[in-house]
């Protein structure tokens, strides 16, 4: 119970600057930029106790002012006002992380024991700055080291080490920033091997896997885009809802195949038969819903029987048979003050009255509706 409530908060403290409106990434990157400034704080603090308990003092004074810095980087997201928080603090970490590596290579920290800490700089560079620039920071910061330790006479080194640790050192460095840059370039390519499979899936989601249209689900964002496009510039919108009359018995005569194929077919044309700005969907089973943006009711209503005419006019060829086909379309322009689903709602309506009024017609919504002649 005790140790579930330090865990809720020590995650609470890690998450400090993170918010909803930022986004999963970003989070993400805030939530490790503060690890990595706990990390870099509680570390250095107690290195520059132990050292000025072991009566170092410039040491000690160095790694208290880097603990303090990583203090900052940690709590700088409670001050948005400072502009982009997360660049600043991960700047600074990275920065003043380089700065006391040089430091430690200089001065050799306790008892030539500080070089050791410098092969966390690969990891978090990787981190910070990705490949590219990662492997650029670290070219720089390995040619300083390299120069500081080489130097003539050691002038650049506040202290003295063996050449055999200094070329050692150099080595296992660059070997180490071989291996997190490999691993950092697979990492990376699996990352952007899943995100172009996650944004394909997403995709494939939102379309009919039969006809290639959007299915309900693709079709829902551009409803709502479209809608809030009406609100905002009072251009006329209209939907189109159209279905294949009698199409159980085009299934129970051609088979199910024979249906699909109509379905296929059907759906090419009236992509053909539409402008660029305008989107079909299978909204249903037999059942179609044209999006047409800047379109009134009797545009809609020349453009459904347009379609519907030809439909009517041409036949499908399925394995050496001639498909005839009809379509009942309900046609309706999108009020304001209508949500798209109401106004949909309406063209299925419609759509139903032409199918009443027996079928292969065009029902709009300004329409008189005078009975159909018979006989
Ligand atoms: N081949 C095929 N048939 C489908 C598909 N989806 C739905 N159907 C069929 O479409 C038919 C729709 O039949 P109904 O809803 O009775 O309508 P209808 O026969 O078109 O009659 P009306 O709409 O009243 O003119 C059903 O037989 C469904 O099985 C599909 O993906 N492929």
């Amino acid at each position: 119970m005790m140790f579930a409530s330090t865990r809720k908060a020590f995650v609470k403290y890690l998450e400090v600057g993170t918010s909803e409106e930022k986004g999963p990434d970003a989070n993400q990157q805030l939530f490790v930029s503060n690890l990595f400034s706990f990390i870099g704080y509680t570390i250095t603090l107690i290195l520059a106790l132990s050292a000025a308990i072991r009566g170092n003092p410039t040491l000690s004074m160095s790694l208290f002012a880097a603990s303090s810095v990583f203090f900052f980087c940690h709590h700088v997201h409670r001050f948005p006002q400072l502009g982009n928080t997360i660049l600043i603090s991960t700047r600074l970490i990275f920065t003043s992380l380089l700065v006391l590596m040089l430091y430690l290579v200089y001065s050799g920290g306790v008892s030539n024991t500080g070089p050791l800490w410098i092969y966390i700089v690969p990891p978090v560079a990787f981190f910070f700055s990705g490949l590219g620039k990662g492997l650029k920071s670290l070219a720089a910061f390995t040619i300083i080291m390299t120069i500081m330790l080489l130097y003539p006479n050691e002038v650049l080194l506040g202290t003295t080490y063996t050449l055999e640790f200094k070329t050692r050192l150099i080595y296992s460095f660059l070997t180490v920033t071989l291996l997190f840059g490999f691993y950092e370039y697979s990492r990376q390519k699996s990352y952007d091997y899943i995100q172009e499979l996650s944004q394909k899936n997403e995709q494939l989601a939102m379309r009919d896997p039969l006809t290639r249209l959007l299915n309900r689900r693709g079709m829902r964002t551009h409803l709502d885009h479209e809608y809030s496009r009406l609100q905002r510039s009072k251009e006329p919108l209209s939907v189109l809802l159209c279905d294949i009359d009698h199409f159980k018995q085009v299934n129970d005569k051609y088979f199910h195949d024979g249906g699909d194929f109509v379905l296929e077919s059907l759906s090419a044309f009236f992509v053909q038969q539409i402008r660029q700005q305008d989107i079909v969907a299978r909204w249903g089973g037999e059942e179609f819903l044209f999006l047409l943006p800047n379109t009134n009711s009797n545009d809609a209503f020349l453009l459904a029987e347009k379609i519907r005419k030809q439909v009517e006019n041409e036949t499908i060829q399925y394995k050496n048979k001639a498909i005839k086909v009809t379509l009942s379309i309900g046609v309706n322009e999108v009020k304001p003050n209508e949500s798209v689903d109401q106004a949909i709602n309406n063209a299925d309506h419609l759509l139903y009255l032409a199918k009443n009024r027996g079928r292969n017609q065009t029902v709009a919504s300004n329409m008189f509706l005078p009975e159909k002649q018979t006989g």
